[in-house]
């Protein structure tokens, strides 16, 4: 018999689903009944997630400034509360929490309104719209990587970490550099959990300019968008280097395992994960993100000695060839990055948030839990 049962709602793109994919499992294992509130872009990334029910809430962004589509945003919202809050007087959560995106407004709003207790996770440094629009009704924030000094919330906010999937603990496990002496050596290159583009055009140019004798070693595995791949895997075939070219890797976490480099955008999941797993990146902000400045995601881990961060501008070919065929020639210093992003991960995350869930379920308010922690 279930404890009862603790609504999660994440939606979009993988960086809010997989943070709740992570406590969900964390949950069940403790006895909790899970179900999840989404939308119907997450299907793509909900495959393997552990909830009893899954319920499609109807959502919409504020995104436009045509009169029109806001009043059509503002009525699919409505309409969003009204199927969350029906869902909610069904299942009677114990607690509702939200991972951020504007597909969490509605089952949040419904649940501050039919006074169930509610957190929001933030992944980012810097908090996200619709956790800001929500931040003064919920009961607790959890940050990932917010800072409690930094944020006008900061009295509700309690510092977590982003929880990250059991392969993701798993694959840390794996002592770095142990497929092999860096030969073959392995880079990893990735966007996010929708690719980046920026990557399908500077890396292949970049790995072809390097010697002779630094390309054969090498085999690349490249995330890149479905209309990139054929030309980013023929790109790799023209100058011989063995390359893995697909829009989304499901088995991420055990390729991370055994890179030697990895290069990627620093969206909050990518660099909680790297820094678990323990590997060498080179991280490149995404410049144009609305929401979220992924440069503050990335300072941490490389204040920490984790991380190279670049701002995709600086990164010509020649720049982007030198930086990989630099760190290739230097093992020692990817091996002490890999050593310095380990100690900045946060594997107990999923076990943190899980415990923040269970003490708002029980009816208690930060501050006692603030208060309790003090020596
Ligand atoms: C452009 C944009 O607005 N991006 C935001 C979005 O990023 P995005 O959705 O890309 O999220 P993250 O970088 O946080 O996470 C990407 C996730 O996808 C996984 N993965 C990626 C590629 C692949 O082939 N297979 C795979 O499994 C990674 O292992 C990781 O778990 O949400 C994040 C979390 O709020 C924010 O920090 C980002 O700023």
């Amino acid at each position: 018999m279930a404890k009862g049962t603790i609504l999660l709602a994440a939606g979009g793109t993988g960086g809010h689903l997989f943070p709740a994919e992570a406590l969900a499992h964390e949950l069940i294992e403790r006895g909790w009944r899970v179900d999840l509130a989404t939308d119907e872009r997450a299907e793509r990334y909900a495959g393997h997630f552990p909830a009893a029910h899954i319920h499609p809430i109807a959502s919409a962004t504020f995104g436009s400034r045509n009169p029109f589509a806001l009043a059509g945003a503002f009525w699919t919202i409505w309409r969003g509360v009204r199927q969350a809050s029906e869902v909610i007087r069904k299942i009677q959560p114990a607690v509702v929490v939200g991972f951020g995106g504007y597909p969490t407004l509605p089952p949040l709003y419904a649940a501050t309104r039919r006074r169930v207790p509610t957190i929001i996770h933030e992944q980012n440094a810097v908090m996200g719209r619709a956790n800001k629009a929500l931040a003064a009704r919920v009961d607790a924030i959890a940050g990932g990587f917010l800072s409690e000094s930094a944020s006008g919330a900061g009295a509700k906010i309690v510092i977590t970490g982003n929880p990250v999937r059991p392969a993701v603990i798993e694959a840390a496990k794996t002592p770095y550099a142990s497929s092999g002496p860096f030969a073959p050596f392995r880079l990893l290159v990735f966007g996010g959990s929708q690719g980046a583009q920026f990557f399908s055009e500077a890396v292949p140019p970049a790995i072809a300019a390097l010697p002779a004798s630094q390309r054969s070693r090498l085999k690349v595995t490249q995330q890149a968008r479905a209309e990139d791949v054929a030309r980013v895997r023929s790109a790799y075939h023209e100058i011989g280097v063995e390359a893995d070219v697909l829009p989304f890797f499901t088995d991420m976490a055990a390729r991370m395992a055994t890179a030697h480099l990895v290069i990627s955008r620093s969206g909050a999941s990518t660099v909680s994960e790297i820094a678990v797993i323990g590997r060498p990146a080179l991280l490149v902000p995404y410049p144009h993100a609305l929401d979220h400045d992924q440069a503050a995601n990335a300072a941490a881990l490389a204040a920490a000695g984790g991380a190279q961060v670049h701002p995709q501008s600086t990164l010509s070919t020649k720049a982007l060839m030198s930086l990989v065929g630099g760190l290739m020639e230097n093992p020692g210093k990817l091996a002490s990055m890999a050593a310095a992003a380990k100690l900045a991960g946060r594997p107990d995350a999923a076990r943190l948030l899980a415990d923040l869930t269970e003490a708002i379920a029980s009816g208690k308010a930060v501050a006692e839990l603030k208060k309790g922690a003090r020596p």
